[in-house]
């Protein structure tokens, strides 16, 4: 039984990052919690009036001011526990200054759910190969979940995998309260991949509904890319797991059918006729599926996994080819 104080270092300054900072604020465990975010004036914002001023602003934080910083090597410093939440596309960016003996020892948590795009890896492996984190100091945050219905306190379910079953029920024991309930898990690499490729089926989702398939074909979509996600995740990592638990077709279908999915709405855009660029600009947030669509059909390359939503997705928004044309050719291809 762990019996010393937690410390915790939350990484990252957008919904997500707000969200976790409540849910661990939240929870009864006593700990201490630090907060990097890179942007100075959210800082100063934060630490003068207890709210971010760019997400979630509405949720109050009870975090101590002198917690949060855009020192990022000295809030890790005094972390065991380190909650990455930054999105994979800026990650390399952010730790840029960080080297593996910063990270020694600590126990990693990994919330954000893309890949890296050049290396073409998972947060997982990536945090392995370059900083030689073993993988029984990884954890993996994930299930379905909006940040926005954290900050409203609605009854949400995280999975926490990690190689190390004791160390993730030891983190769920950190998080949960009475509206996030924990389940524990060993399957980093299903839990990781799944939730990766949900954000590109929630793209399609979202360019099917801005090109006006209705409910009927979005079921049908949505049944396809569960089938996909499922063959692919047996290609990586071949283990005996079930595809229906909350943690892969949960996370798939709050993000596919929910309001505050960004994969949809910026999907929609797209399909609506927008750009890629005008979409991005018209939206304050990250939609992860863009950049891992692109790291997938490279990963891919290797494992030929039959993926016809996800290469339809690539084709839209890497090839320019037309939402019409190449979701016309998807629904033939659909059972
Ligand atoms: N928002 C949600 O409900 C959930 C998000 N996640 C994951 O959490 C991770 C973080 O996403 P969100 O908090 O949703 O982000 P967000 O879309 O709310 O905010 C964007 C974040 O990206 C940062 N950012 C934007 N441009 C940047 C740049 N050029 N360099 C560095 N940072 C930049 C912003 O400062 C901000 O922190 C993602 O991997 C996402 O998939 C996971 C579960 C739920
Ligand atoms: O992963 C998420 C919810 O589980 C957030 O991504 P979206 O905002 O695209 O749904």
């Amino acid at each position: 039984m762990h019996t010393t104080k937690n410390t915790i270092a939350v990484i990252g300054g957008g919904s997500w990052a707000t969200a976790n900072v409540k849910m661990l604020a939240d929870n009864s465990t006593p700990k201490d919690i630090y907060w990097w975010m890179r942007n100075g004036e959210a800082v100063e914002h934060l630490t003068k009036f207890r709210h971010n001023p760019r997400y979630l602003s509405s949720v109050e934080i009870n975090v101590p001011a002198q917690h949060i910083s855009t020192d990022l090597k000295a809030m890790l410093a005094q972390a065991e526990f380190v909650l990455l939440n930054v999105p994979a596309a800026f990650l390399k960016d952010a730790l840029s200054g960080i080297t593996p003996q910063d990270l020694e020892g600590k126990k990693i948590v990994s919330a954000i759910k893309g890949i890296v795009p050049d290396e073409n890896l998972i947060i997982g492996e990536f945090l392995n190969q370059r900083y030689g984190i073993p993988f029984n100091n990884l954890l993996v945050l994930s299930g379905p979940c909006h940040a926005e219905e954290v900050a409203l306190e609605k009854l949400s379910y995280l999975t926490i995998a990690s190689p190390d079953t004791e160390l993730a029920a030891r983190f769920a024991g950190m998080i949960d309260t009475r509206y996030i309930k924990t389940i524990v898990s060993d399957d980093i690499y299903g839990t990781e991949y799944s939730a990766v490729l949900k954000n590109i089926y929630a793209i399609a989702s979202g360019i099917c509904h801005g090109l006006g398939y209705g409910d009927n074909f979005q079921a049908v979509l949505i049944s396809n890319a569960i089938r996909e996600i499922e063959r692919f995740v047996e290609a990586i990592h071949h283990i005996d797991r079930d595809i229906k638990e909350s943690a892969y077709l949960g996370d798939l279908m709050v993000t596919a059918y929910s309001q505050f999915s960004r994969n949809r709405t910026f999907g929609n855009m797209i399909g609506k006729g927008y750009t890629v660029t005008s979409a991005q600009l018209e939206m304050n947030m990250v939609a992860e599926g863009y950049y891992a669509v692109n790291c997938l059909h490279q990963i891919n390359k290797q494992h030929n996994v039959y993926m016809p939503i996800c290469n339809a997705v690539y084709n839209i928004l890497y090839q320019k080819r037309s939402p019409y044309n190449e979701m016309k050719h998807l629904a033939e291809n659909l059972s």
